[in-house]
């Protein structure tokens, strides 16, 4: 059952999510050629990454990074931040690494993928210079993920969905970032509905009217496995996917060479969002204190 009472937690680690910061980061990322799952480049942003979270979390003793290989070339990035109390139960958050303009995609083909899903990296990597800024310890080791070969059929979610499955880890709740700064819709965050877990999606509604209240929040549904919560939810784990608009409003930029920072609007203010509300979910799921 879901519980709503780490405030304070939630409170300094929302005051760190910085428009600048994911702004910076979905800079960095989006320059790269492409970060396709088969091409140097693609390797490149994996390794970024690594080295990213690797620096963000170089003071910490209960975090480690680890690449993870794939059949392919480009792997996904893995950190984990050990649980107090509670290490064996874990929350994870993922974003997919890799971009697309797809079938052709390779070496040297332009692919920013800006917003698909550069926003979604950036926006986690975001919450994790609020945890390490704030000193915040969760309670429940936290799993940070950046899945390659999303676009390609969720291929790197479904490896590590799988593996986590067959050595029976306890996640014990996932939330997916794919798409987090296009404000192309009404409201400024739609929960998707299908492939998803109920509960948990009414717990994320209740995070976001809760501390962000003046935002509000939206359903929609996506019709088919459209992003790597769907490799979760196959290997039955509760997993939830706040999505940057309705279907019809989403980003038409993405898999082309204009999926870029200035074609969702030049800033990261929307993003901003989707790095509070992660913020508070990891604080209200895996608890722990400052
Ligand atoms: N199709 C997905 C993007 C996507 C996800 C959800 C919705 I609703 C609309 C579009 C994709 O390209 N993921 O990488
Ligand atoms: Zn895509
Ligand atoms: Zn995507």
């Amino acid at each position: 059952s879901y519980t709503v009472d780490n405030a304070s937690v939630v409170n300094a680690l929302q005051a760190e999510i910085s428009e600048a910061n994911i702004r910076s980061t979905i800079n960095s990322l989006s320059s790269f050629t492409n970060r396709y799952y088969t091409t140097s480049t693609g390797v490149e942003g994996a390794e970024w990454i690594r080295d990213k979270w690797q620096a963000l979390t170089s003071s910490r003793s209960d975090a480690s990074v680890q690449l993870y290989s794939h059949s392919w070339a480009q792997p996904s990035v893995i950190l984990t931040i050990q649980g107090q109390t509670e290490p064996d139960e874990i929350v994870v958050l993922g974003a997919h690494l890799d971009s697309t303009v797809g079938w052709g995609t390779g070496e040297g083909t332009r692919a920013p993928g800006a917003d698909d899903d550069a926003s979604g990296i950036a926006t986690l990597t975001d919450v994790v210079n609020a945890i390490v800024a704030t000193g915040y310890k969760p309670a429940k080791t936290l799993a940070f993920m950046g899945y390659a070969a999303e676009e390609v059929g969720l291929r790197g979610s479904d490896d590590i969905a799988t593996d986590y499955k067959s050595q029976n880890k306890n996640v014990v709740g996932v939330l997916q970032l794919d798409m987090t700064n296009y404000y192309g819709s009404n409201s400024d965050i739609y929960i998707i509905g299908d492939y998803t877990n109920s509960a948990q999606n009414a717990f994320l509604k209740d995070l976001a009217q809760t501390y962000q209240g003046s935002l509000s929040v939206g359903t929609t549904n996506c019709g088919y496995a459209c992003s790597d919560h769907a490799s979760w939810h196959d290997q039955g784990y509760a997993v939830s996917f706040p999505f940057e608009a309705t279907f019809n409003g989403s980003n038409p930029y993405i898999h082309t060479v204009n999926d870029t920072l200035a074609s969702s609007g030049g800033d990261a203010n929307h993003a901003v969002k989707f790095g509070k509300l992660a913020a508070a979910y990891v604080a209200e799921l895996a608890k722990g204190a400052i």
